[in-house]
């Protein structure tokens, strides 16, 4: 996407960051642990949910000293935009077969949980063991797509703002911003 510079230089400048990026990687490693305490005798496969989901994953993966299989999958709901879309667009399935594994679905945030729910369903259809989520941010909010949804392995919480840095994009940009950014105005 083509967008003035000035914007969004202005946006990053104008922005309030809730979480440095010390806060995040101390988020990473409580979850790290917690995974570890879950997964650590059962070879799991973790699956990156792109765009969004690549700085959570790449913090996270090397804190975790258990066997593990990565892949991704590309499902989306915003396309850009800062409200998203009812309908998931799926632009890439996983590439490894899911039958009979332990699958941890990560991703940048739990917002509504429409994108969570939409993967975790068809991560069950295709037969895996089990499956669960891991987010960088649970948005607190009471617009969630089910009452109370949570994810199993949340870092941090964050304010009802439309968010970007560590993998969250304002407009496609800014998913490079070294910790979590609250747009203003
Ligand atoms: O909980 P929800 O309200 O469904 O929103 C969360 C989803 O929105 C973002 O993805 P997006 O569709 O913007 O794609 P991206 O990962 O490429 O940014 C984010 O990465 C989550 O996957
Ligand atoms: N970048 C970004 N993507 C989202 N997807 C759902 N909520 C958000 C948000 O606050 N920021």
């Amino acid at each position: 996407m083509s967008l003035d510079r000035e914007h969004l230089l202005r946006v990053r400048d104008s922005a309030r960051q809730l979480y440095d990026m010390a806060q995040i990687d101390a988020a990473v490693t409580r979850v790290a642990d917690a995974m570890t305490a879950r997964y650590n005798d059962s070879n799991p496969l973790l699956l990156t949910v792109m765009n969004g989901g690549v700085v959570f994953a790449g913090r996270l993966l090397t804190e975790l000293s258990f066997p593990l299989e990565i892949d991704y999958l590309h499902a989306t709901r915003y396309t850009g935009e800062t409200s998203g879309n009812d309908e998931i667009q799926w632009i890439v399935t996983p590439g490894i077969n899911l039958a009979g594994r332990d699958v941890v679905i990560l991703d940048d945030i739990l917002d509504v949980g429409t994108t969570l729910l939409a993967i975790v369903e068809a991560c069950k259809a295709q037969g895996a063991a089990s499956v669960a989520t891991a987010v960088l941010v649970d948005k607190v909010h009471d617009r969630k797509a089910q009452p109370g949804l949570k994810a199993d392995f949340t870092g941090v919480e964050a304010e009802d703002a439309y968010l970007f840095g560590c993998g969250m994009d304002y407009k496609g940009f800014w998913r490079n911003a070294p910790g979590i950014y609250a747009v203003e105005g």
